[in-house]
């Protein structure tokens, strides 16, 4: 599977008066796993919103090899290898951890309604062939024993684990992981963790990653990608860019501002931790964790 490079290039977008992404561009080289980080309200998810189709740049371009991205939508980019998870678990809840997947193997599936309904045999040899590698995907992210189990009923990590599954049954060349930790304990998150480790060098594809745990962004990333404001503030390797002084200032003033609405009680923006806390939680902590 030949793994592209995707590329951001000067990407704007605005919502009625508020630019929430500023001419920000970014390279995620092919096989590399490159984080978006940054205060709430940086426009991280805008920008995954963007590069999966949900979202319309309104000026700029973005190119996942030969392909212009801005201009299709979601189901023409998945098609073209890019699959994502949510920042809120996106499963149905009453079916099975093996139907949530094969509702993954979809857009793969090449058997007509009709032929499925019918139940022909070439629709059955497709099934069972999708079957076999739902299967194997299952036993990657360590869920072989779970296939059966109504996904509802699982502890929230392990519907984590699913969610990031069903994007694998996609057979992905680029996996958009938004905040892929958020609301796990410790356990869990290093469980993920290992897990984000292991598709990317069994798999070869190019993962980005949006996170709130700095621990986890500055131990994994090859690149990280910072913005503020909607503004590419910095770009580049973990550790240069934890020491850069507009890093360490957007950060810092995310945290002032923090303190200064808690004082009147009223929401406002609030940092992602700082970027050189090691992911120890502290009184920065994002709370924007799923219930
Ligand atoms: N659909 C929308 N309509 C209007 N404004 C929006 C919309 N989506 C995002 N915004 C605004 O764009 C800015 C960037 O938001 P975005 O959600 O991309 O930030 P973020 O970095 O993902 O934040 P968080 O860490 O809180 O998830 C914010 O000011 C937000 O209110």
């Amino acid at each position: 599977m030949s793994v592209p490079r995707l590329e951001v290039l000067d990407v704007t977008v605005r919502f009625a008066g508020l630019t929430a992404l500023d001419t920000v561009g970014f390279t995620v080289e092919p096989g590399s796993l490159h984080a978006v980080i940054g205060p709430n309200g940086a426009g991280k998810s805008t920008c995954f919103n963007v590069l999966s189709g949900v979202y319309r740049a309104s000026s700029g371009s973005v190119r996942f090899g030969e392909a212009e991205l801005t201009a299709l939508a979601p189901h023409r980019i998945a098609a073209l290898g890019v699959a994502r998870t949510f920042q809120n678990i996106a499963l149905s809840p009453h079916l099975s951890v093996r139907d949530n997947l094969m509702l993954g193997r979809h857009r793969l599936t090449r058997a007509g309604f009709l032929a499925a309904g019918l139940r022909l045999p070439s629709a059955r040899r497709e099934a069972a062939e999708h079957g076999g590698r739902v299967a194997e995907i299952a036993a990657f992210v360590g869920l072989a024993d779970r296939l059966a189990t109504p996904v509802g009923l699982l502890p929230y990590g392990v519907q984590k684990r699913v969610e990031l599954a069903r994007a694998l049954c996609m057979e992905p060349r680029l996996l958009l992981l938004d905040e892929p930790v958020a609301g796990m304990n410790g356990g869990e998150r290093r469980d993920m963790a290992e897990l984000i480790v292991a598709i990317r060098e069994s798999l070869g594809i190019s993962i980005l990653l949006v996170e709130h745990d700095m621990g986890m962004v500055m131990r994994l990333a090859d690149t990280v990608t910072v913005l503020d404001f909607g503004r590419r503030i910095a770009d580049g390797p973990p550790d240069r860019v934890q020491r850069d002084p507009e890093v360490i200032r957007a950060y810092l003033g995310a945290a002032a501002e923090n303190t200064d609405t808690h004082a009147d009680e009223t929401p406002g923006r609030t940092p992602a931790g700082s970027p050189d806390t090691g992911g120890t939680p502290g009184a920065g902590e994002p709370r924007k964790d799923v219930s």
